[in-house]
């Protein structure tokens, strides 16, 4: 088998990126602008370039800012342990400069930690930010014609008072400096009459929301607009699970997300160790309740990032939920595994480290860099001796004679409606029709992962979706094509709370404080 699972079938790599070229925003001098030249000797900037910095600009804002257009317009994601995990002060600063036509003073942690909050909030709360400062101004279509950078800007200062409650007065300086700056006077004085609208609205405790009433058309247009997220998802969640606990799950997609950290056992690091490590760095931790490797961090990320303990491959990021998936599948030593969907490699990996150097994962996927990424983090975390990458479409390999194996896990391409705290933009990019073409891709990948299975083999079928469409609806209609597959109860294998009536793995965000999760194992009976 290893034989044929080591045949790369070359396809071309989705890209779906698209480029992003910062525009001219009109005026780009201002008094307080500063012509330096950042050629020293020995520093890694090639060339003797001019630049203009102004230190009236507050850094966080202006980076915020242009961080938020290259979500919103260039294709950047909203992942901001990548973002940050690249150390990247210096590489925002680029942007800053190149969209605005002048850099700040560099970024401390403190403003590091500022703009982590504000991208991610705003991009949260977009939709409630449109809404207020839409009312405020006397007439919408104003509010549609908005230049991008100044409705940023403008959604900067919203929710810096709003949600953060920062001082008002402090706030509206702020942003009205950076319009005058970025883009030109009569610019800020926009942000001036807007923001202190906003400022008195809120002092006289009138913001203008709309109200929860009518018929559930209109009370999911409200509550989209209260909570932030689009109306169809608010639609979809009342009809499953009711408008009490959409809501709750819209709270939860709002909150900050937390994260956990993965022991590396495979480079022979155990949980003890990692919080030595993590006690020494004074991060905050709680040990997870759920699995052996795992620890709880909600603040202080960026300090373990910093200490290189994800580079140097100590630990890895990684959600308890996914964990639990991999807890489905039941590594143990000497197992042959498929990863039918495997980069970039998240599961794969820790189901690697429990093979205890015995065995192997076949790591799948269509995306040669992304598979790129799992090859590259499989040597830092030592496991590269017992993974290898397959780039094919699964559908195509599974086609052609395909190898057998007793274990087989297809975590799909999913809609990531159980990850949106995580990912602040998915939301905004994520539309109905999408759901339609994922559960066909789901159901073909399913029949084609299906043929890799040994008799009494096991399939285990897992996304990070909540929604029932993509996970019991794509069991119930693959045992309807596959009689000869049953459902194997997942209680051996996860904690109770985690089990559904029929038997699946599922983690709800809400009930648990983790991702949303799903997992099936389905075992061949011929
Ligand atoms: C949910 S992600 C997998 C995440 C991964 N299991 C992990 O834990 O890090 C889904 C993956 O499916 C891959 N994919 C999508 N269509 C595919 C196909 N037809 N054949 C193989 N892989 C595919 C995508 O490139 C993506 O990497």
């Amino acid at each position: 088998m290893a034989h044929v699972l080591s045949l790369h079938v070359f396809l071309s790599a989705q890209t779906q990126k698209t480029s992003y070229k910062p525009s001219k925003f009109s005026n780009r001098t201002n008094k307080s602008s500063t012509s330096i030249s950042t050629a020293k000797k020995g520093l890694s900037r090639p060339s003797h370039k001019i630049q203009k910095l102004n230190l009236e600009v507050s850094p966080h804002r202006a980076v915020s800012a242009v961080r938020l257009m290259r979500i919103e317009f260039g294709g950047a994601f909203a992942d901001l342990l990548n973002e940050r995990g690249k150390g990247s002060g210096d590489n925002e600063m680029g942007y800053v400069e190149r969209t605005l036509g002048f850099r700040t003073r560099d970024l401390d942690d403190r403003d590091l930690r500022l703009v982590t909050d504000i991208v991610g909030g705003t991009i949260r709360w977009r939709r409630y930010l449109d809404h207020l400062i839409a009312s405020l101004f006397h007439d919408e279509s104003v509010f549609r014609s908005i230049e991008p950078l100044l409705l940023q800007i403008l959604r900067i200062g919203f929710y810096e008072i709003v949600k953060l409650n920062m001082p008002p007065y402090a706030v509206v300086d702020e942003n009205v400096k950076l319009a005058k700056v970025a883009l030109r006077p009569g610019a800020g004085n926009m942000v001036n009459g807007i923001l202190r609208k906003l400022v008195l609205v809120k002092e006289n405790n009138s913001l203008p929301l709309p109200k929860l009433e009518g018929d559930d058309r209109a009370r999911a247009r409200a509550l989209a607009i209260i909570y932030s997220h689009p109306v169809w998802m608010v639609r979809r969640w009342t009809k499953y699970i009711g408008e009490e606990n959409a809501i709750r799950l819209m709270m939860w997609n709002n909150r900050d997300p937390s994260f956990s950290l993965r022991a590396n056992s495979g480079k022979g690091v155990t949980r003890d160790d990692l919080v030595t490590q993590l006690d020494s760095l004074k991060v905050p931790h709680e040990v997870s309740l759920h699995l052996n490797d795992f620890v709880r961090v909600n603040i202080g990320l960026q300090n373990v990032i910093r200490a290189g303990l994800l580079k140097e491959g100590t630990c890895s990021v990684q959600d308890e939920s996914a964990g639990l998936v991999v807890s489905v599948v039941d590594p143990q030593p000497g197992d042959d595994i498929i990863d039918c969907c495997a980069a970039p490699g998240g599961k794969t990996l820790f189901m690697a480290s429990r093979l205890s150097g015995k065995g192997k994962v076949h790591a799948i996927d269509i995306n040669e860099g992304r598979l790129r990424i799992l090859r590259e983090t499989a040597k830092v975390q030592n496991v590269d001796g017992v993974v290898a990458t397959i780039h094919a479409d699964l559908r195509t390999f599974a086609d052609k004679s395909p190898p057998k194996s007793g274990k087989v896990l297809l975590d799909a391409p999913c809609s990531g409606l159980g990850v949106l705290s995580k990912r602040a933009d998915l939301r905004w990019n994520r539309r109905l029709e999408d759901l339609e073409e994922l559960k066909n891709l789901q159901d073909e990948l399913l029949d084609a992962a299906s043929t890799l299975v040994s008799p009494e083999g096991v399939l285990i079928y897992s996304t990070c979706s909540i929604d029932p469409e993509e996970n019991e609806d794509r069991v119930d209609a693959f045992l309807g094509r596959h009689p000869e597959f049953r459902i194997d109860p997942v209680d051996r294998y996860v904690p109770s709370d985690f089990v559904t009536e029929r038997g699946f793995y599922f983690s709800d965000p809400v009930k648990h404080s983790l991702d949303g999760a799903f997992a099936a194992r389905l075992v061949r009976t011929l």
